[in-house]
């Protein structure tokens, strides 16, 4: 354990404070009493036993003369605590003391401090000295005193003037030797040059005056002793009438700030400023209320800091309330139990000061948790109304929705309020508020776009599947069908639009529904048109004309073949659906009903292209060039598939006339009947016929017919073989016989191997 010091010195013999009284208050306990303690200083002359007193009074171990030598012991001023209570004791070096010569800077100076410092001030004089004007200090108490009123006169600050007479014998009674420092002190006050309004003055206004008498030490030294003791009562004992610590002497210093406030006493006395003590406490107060809101935000900050890393984006913070509580009061409380004792008006706006910065801290996480909410709301509420029913007015769930956020918003934010804070949270509703709305417009938007775009994409595939089917069939009155189906679909799409619009949008406006149907009517038909430039592309036109032209040519009005048997018909045909092909192209070259009538787009074509005039130029497919480019075309292709039915009708004409199967069946007729009236013949007809038949319903004819050359291959080569050994044979006859043959014999076998040729 560190033994506790016992004094230190304040203010050394070269005037500097000492830096260390900090120190010293905490080691002797004094650091954290607040007002809890009280300040006595000694002065008088020089060896006087000033040091002896204060030793015997407080307990102390202040240096003692020894009492041998006469000189200086006590040097600048040194501090002790009384050893059994909380006071704080100056020992003043001595006043008079040739030690210093004539310099009475310092004495004046620790006189000085003593007085604005302390509570008691202990004048300590043998008692022969009273009556002295120099003796008893009198002149140094004139300029004392005369500098003390200048200080003192606005704070009405009160000591006491506690007068110690040292070997007093008793042969002169207390009450005459106080009467005589009385008038000598009266006398000094009279001869003080008083500051405006204090001209009437007493001393008695400013300075309780108190007087002991104490025996000497070594002759009296029991009646010394049992003087001492009663003396030390009186500072120790509080509930003693003659106590001396009257609270109004106390300097209202919290033990803490005494360093700083003796110093800065000491500072403005050495430098010889006017020692303004109200001015010193309010500077006191704001430093030292500085310091301790230093060490008060210090944890704070900490937890703040903590707090924050706890934070995640977008996340609510559990218990948000209860701990921004608990740090608003744990630093109005650091700071109060330090703050509180120090000038009232500075701790006031110390405090006002310590709870601004607070509340700027504490408010970015009550504002974090705010907008976190405001997140999550926002969040839940379009979740929410995306699942709104379809048959339910959308404005009204989500009107009933978002004052349900804004309560929710409400509440949390009126939990997070703390006792002697006050947020606003009306621009976090605001904002919540327009989030929420906006949300809900873009959802409202979005339904309805998608509801419509369902609507557009339903009538665009009907629109375009009738589109597809009327042209790969085309006729002279394609547009009338679609156009009536299109008319259909908008009207019905335009009905379903002014049913639903009343669930998504306020209805006291009409005209916001007559612009999403404007709308919609301006993109089917864009679509429309669309697919008609698909449909209409060159290639297809040309496929489509050309199966137009050869339904006509080729197939009657019962859609059954043509079988051209003429060639006048033929061409009475082709010229007809030539005609009609270009009548056709002349049709789809523009969008319009076949009697002329233009059909109604409910829209202005300018809209989409200024370019277009009239709604004809956006109805117009083809223009005059291509029209003449296809009709062109046509022409090709009809010209070329009436060549090809002309040939057909040639051909047949002429490669089997009538008058030859006339000729077969008159030729043929005999062997016609003989096969029939032949059973055996009429079998075979009959097996040869049903097999072919068979061969043809298997799909076996083919094979059949390979099979058949095969064989037919095989036998003719066997054939030839044979006649040609035959042929070497005879030869080797002819050699051999020389002669003996005949003509007949020869063509005998000639023929035979030209039948088997042949065969
Ligand atoms: N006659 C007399 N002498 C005393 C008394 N008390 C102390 N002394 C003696 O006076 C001398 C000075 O005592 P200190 O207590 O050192 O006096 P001081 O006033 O503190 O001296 P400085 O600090 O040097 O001014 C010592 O030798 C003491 O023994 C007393 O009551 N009467």
């Amino acid at each position: 354990m560190v033994p506790q010091r016992i004094c230190t010195q304040i203010v050394d013999e070269h005037k500097q404070f000492n830096k260390d009284i900090p120190q010293f208050m905490q080691e002797v306990n004094l650091a954290d009493v607040g007002f809890s303690y009280h300040v006595v200083a000694v002065l008088g002359s020089q060896s006087t036993g000033k040091s002896t007193l204060l030793n015997q009074l407080f307990g102390t171990r202040f240096d003692v003369m020894d009492a041998g030598k006469r000189q200086q012991t006590t040097k600048g001023i040194w501090l002790s605590k009384a050893q059994e209570a909380p006071i704080l004791v100056m020992d003043v070096e001595g006043t008079d003391g040739r030690e210093r010569g004539d310099d009475q800077d310092f004495e004046r100076k620790s006189a000085l401090f003593s007085i604005a410092t302390s509570e008691v001030i202990i004048v300590n004089m043998w008692e022969h000295q009273v009556g002295l004007y120099q003796g008893s200090n009198m002149v140094l108490l004139k300029t004392v005193l005369e500098v003390h009123l200048q200080l003192f006169h606005s704070k009405k600050e009160r000591s006491l003037l506690q007068f110690v007479i040292r070997d007093y014998i008793g042969t002169t009674s207390m009450e005459n030797l106080s009467e005589t420092i009385k008038t000598d002190l009266t006398n000094v006050w009279s001869s003080l040059s008083k500051p405006p309004g204090l001209e009437e003055s007493k001393i008695t206004d400013f300075f309780d005056l108190g007087f002991t008498g104490l025996p000497h030490k070594i002759l009296c030294s029991e009646a010394f002793d049992t003087a001492v003791d009663s003396l030390r009562a009186r500072f120790s004992n509080s509930d003693a009438s003659d106590y001396v610590f009257d609270p109004s002497y106390h300097k209202r210093i919290p033990a803490d700030g005494f360093s700083l406030y003796t110093r800065e006493i000491w500072d403005t006395i050495e430098n010889n400023k006017d020692l303004d003590l109200p001015t010193q406490q309010q500077l006191l107060a704001q430093y030292r209320c500085d310091e301790i809101i230093a060490e008060a935000m210090e944890p704070f900050s900490k937890a703040c800091s903590i707090l924050q890393s706890e934070f995640l984006p977008g996340n609510l913070c559990e218990n948000l309330s209860t701990r921004m509580q608990d740090l608003y009061e744990q630093v109005v409380r650091d700071y109060d139990r330090q703050a509180k004792r120090y000038n009232h008006a500075i701790y006031e706006k110390k405090k006002l000061e310590l709870l601004r910065t607070v509340d700027t801290s504490l408010y970015v996480f009550f504002q974090a948790q705010l907008n976190a909410l405001q997140k999550q709301l926002v969040s839940s509420f379009s979740g929410a109304a995306e699942k709104f029913p379809s048959d339910k007015s959308f404005k009204e769930l989500s009107s009933q929705e978002i004052e349900k956020c804004k309560s929710r918003m409400q509440e949390e934010a009126q939990t997070l309020m703390i006792a002697g804070i006050e947020w606003d949270s009306t621009q976090f509703l605001l904002k919540l508020s327009e989030e929420l709305e906006n949300a809900s417009t873009a959802i409202c938007e979005q339904k309805l776009f998608s509801r419509i775009a369902e609507m557009r994409t339903d009538v665009q595939t009907q629109i375009g599947e009738s589109l597809e089917i009327a042209l790969q069939k085309p006729n002279l009155k394609v547009w009338d069908g679609l156009l009536d189906e299109l008319s259909m679909h908008r009207k019905q799409a335009e009905d379903e639009i002014i049913r639903v619009f009343p669930f998504f949008i306020d209805s006291t406006k009409p005209e916001v529904t007559q612009t999403y149907i404007h709308n919609f009517h301006k993109d089917v038909w864009m679509a429309f048109r669309k697919k008609l430039n698909v449909e209409m592309s060159d290639l297809l036109l040309q496929q489509r004309l050309r199966v137009y032209f050869e339904e006509n040519f080729r197939y009657d009005a019962d859609g059954m073949p043509k079988l051209f048997k003429k060639s006048d018909t033929l061409d009475l045909d082709y010229r007809e659906s030539v005609s009609k092909s270009l009548e056709l192209i002349k049709v789809l070259s523009c969008v319009k009903y076949s009697d002329g009538r233009i059909p109604e787009l409910g829209f202005d074509v300018k809209e989409i292209d200024s370019s277009f005039s009239t709604p004809n130029d956006f109805l117009t497919i083809l223009n005059r060039k291509r029209i003449s480019d296809t009709s062109v075309n046509l022409k090709r292709t009809a010209d070329l598939i009436y060549l090809d039915s002309k040939r057909s009708v040639v051909s047949t004409q002429t490669r089997i006339p009538p008058y030859f199967w006339a000729l077969l069946l008159v030729l043929g007729w005999n062997e016609f009947m003989a096969v029939i009236r032949n059973p055996f013949f009429f079998m075979l007809l009959l097996i040869g016929g049903s097999s072919v038949y068979i061969l043809y319903a298997t799909g076996m004819i083919g094979p059949a017919k390979v099979l058949a050359n095969r064989a037919a291959g095989g036998m003719v080569d066997f054939v030839t073989e044979k006649v040609a050994e035959s042929y070497q044979d005879r030869s080797k006859i002819r050699e051999k016989s020389y002669s003996g043959e005949n003509l007949s014999e020869k063509t005998s076998i000639d023929g035979d191997v030209e039948k088997a040729a042949l065969s």
